[in-house]
């Protein structure tokens, strides 16, 4: 035993002297470069500062700590070593932007292991089959695809959801509801199921099994969470497979939903569309389509049920808009346009509160130089935005719920300006569904106010929903309201 304690010992030290070594070498590649790394600490050896990074928590729509103690030591740009990897952080909002607007050029996509296995080969697409991906986004989920195909829909889609809670208990958990509603919308758009349809139901499993797996440990063996978030991804794709063949056995005249649209592209196989199986495209619709929004309508209720000022600013807006219409007759493109601002302030203020995608992981594929420093080629770059829109540099009262801070004029953008606003990305990459979601949640809150009055209910424990740099904004109590129809 006291040999394997001392093979013990000698490993442990060649490990720690191997960090040390990388560290040394990362900075003396610049050390005779007239540019500096950035300011900051790589931590400890091969760990780093991951630790720190996923595990230092802060409630939802505040700071991350991780960052913010960083940015009050060394400015807006610093180096870090996460997940492996020497990274440079940027929280600086020229940077950040110039750094999208050269994706594929400065910089590309990185994901980690865990997010490429479960998200599959159409989150790393380049070139042609990315332009692909691009053109299914354009002609399904784009602001001309929504006018097309989805301002009847989603409406009735919400309606439908939102009147099932008539007959719900007093109290109930509309975090839950939320995400079966946002699902199965997703379904229906990129599979043309409806919410009923038991294959609905089974794929609604697996997908949710997949979402709470993002933080697993990629250990893949039998029992473990990852592997049962493989497994599920492999049913997934078995079960759209089979939807695909079924559809082409059919034929369809006019594209309805994004399978439609993918196969009418498929090569002579008739299972493959520029390298990729058509029920990769679809799941990777699917997923795009359906998390993101969930989070999004969760965080809205969750401000509107502690600001009532803004839900009855909310109501004078959207019953004024219903009462030009008749009964059940349902709103327009240009409603939604013209007389949907403060609705549509209050989908924007959530997005810079709740930064649903705080931050986005890239590579390096050349040194670039900013302001005297230097990111050198292959270490991660994480472009922050969350700071960007919690800063008061940038925004008054950063932290207050305020969606006025959007009513101003385009002329007169203020001390709220609109272009350090980023939650969907930018350049080659920038989110393809933001109109889908910002319609849909717009819709959705149309509704939700002018059928219903609600409370929500707080448990016995305070409540507080922190979140790490790793975890989603959701609420760990769920989100539970009282009811009261309002006719
Ligand atoms: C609140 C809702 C949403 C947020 C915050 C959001 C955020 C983002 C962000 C930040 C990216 C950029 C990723 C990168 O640069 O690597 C992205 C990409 C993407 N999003 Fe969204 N998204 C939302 C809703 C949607 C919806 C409804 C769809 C509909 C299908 C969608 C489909 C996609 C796709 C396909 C990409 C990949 C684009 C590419 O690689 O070119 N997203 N999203």
């Amino acid at each position: 035993s006291s040999l394997s304690g001392s093979s013990l010992l000698i490993a442990a030290t060649c490990i720690c002297f191997a960090g040390i070594l990388c560290c040394c070498l990362l900075h003396l590649r610049h050390l005779f470069c007239k540019h500096k790394l950035p300011p900051g600490s790589l931590g400890l050896p091969l760990l780093g500062e991951t630790l720190q990074f996923a595990l230092l928590r802060a409630p939802i729509g505040t700071p991350l700590p991780f960052f913010s103690s960083r940015m009050q030591r060394y400015g807006t740009v610093f180096k870090t070593h996460l997940l492996g990897r020497p990274t440079v952080v940027s929280m600086d909002p020229e940077l950040t932007k110039f750094l999208l607007s050269n994706d594929g050029k400065l910089v590309q996509g990185y994901y980690p292991k865990v997010f490429s296995r479960i998200l599959g080969p159409a989150l790393t697409l380049q070139g042609a089959s990315h332009r692909a991906l691009r053109e299914l986004a354009n002609l399904s989920v784009s602001s001309s695809a929504v006018q097309k195909l989805h301002v009847e829909t989603v409406q009735e889609h919400f309606l439908t959801c939102l009147e099932s809670w008539r007959h719900q208990a007093a109290v109930l958990d509309a975090q839950h509801d939320f995400k079966e509603w946002v699902f199965s919308y997703s379904i229906k758009l990129s599979l043309g199921l409806a919410a009923d349809d038991p294959t609905a139901e089974l794929l609604m499993r697996d997908f949710f099994t997949l979402s709470s797996g993002y933080s697993s440990v990629p250990i893949n063996l039998p029992g473990t969470q990852f592997n049962k978030v493989l497994k599920a991804r492999q049913r997934i794709l078995a079960t759209i497979t089979k939807l695909a063949r079924l559809r082409k056995h059919k034929g369809s005249k006019e594209a309805t939903d994004i399978l439609d649209v993918v196969l009418k592209r498929c090569d002579e196989s008739g299972e493959r569309y520029c390298g990729l199986d058509v029920a990769e495209w679809i799941f990777f619709f699917v997923v795009g389509a359906f998390e993101n929004t969930f989070l999004l309508i969760v965080n809205v209720l969750r401000f509107l049920s502690e600001n009532a000022h803004v839900v009855n600013q909310l109501k004078r807006e959207n019953v004024a808009l219903r009462r030009t219409k008749t009964h059940k007759e349902k709103l327009t493109w240009d409603d939604y346009l013209q007389k949907m601002h403060f609705t549509r302030s209050v989908v924007r203020e959530t997005l810079r509160l709740t930064n649903i995608a705080p931050y986005l992981m890239k590579e390096s594929t050349e040194d670039i130089l900013f302001k005297g420093m230097v990111i050198p080629r292959g270490w991660m770059v994480i472009l922050n935005f969350s700071m960007v829109h919690l800063s008061p540099c940038y925004y008054p009262n950063p932290l207050e719920f305020d969606p006025w801070r959007w009513m101003t004029s385009e002329s007169d953008k203020g001390s709220n300006n609109p272009d350090f606003l980023i939650p969907f990305g930018g350049g080659l990459r920038r989110c393809p569904g933001s109109p889908l979601a910002t319609f849909e949640v717009s819709i959705f809150i149309h509704y939700l106010v002018t059928l219903y009055k609600w409370e929500r209910v707080f448990g016995k424990d305070v409540q507080r929903d922190d979140v790490t740099c790793l975890s989603f904004p959701l609420m760990r109590n769920g989100l539970p309201l009282k009811l009261q129809p309002l006719d």
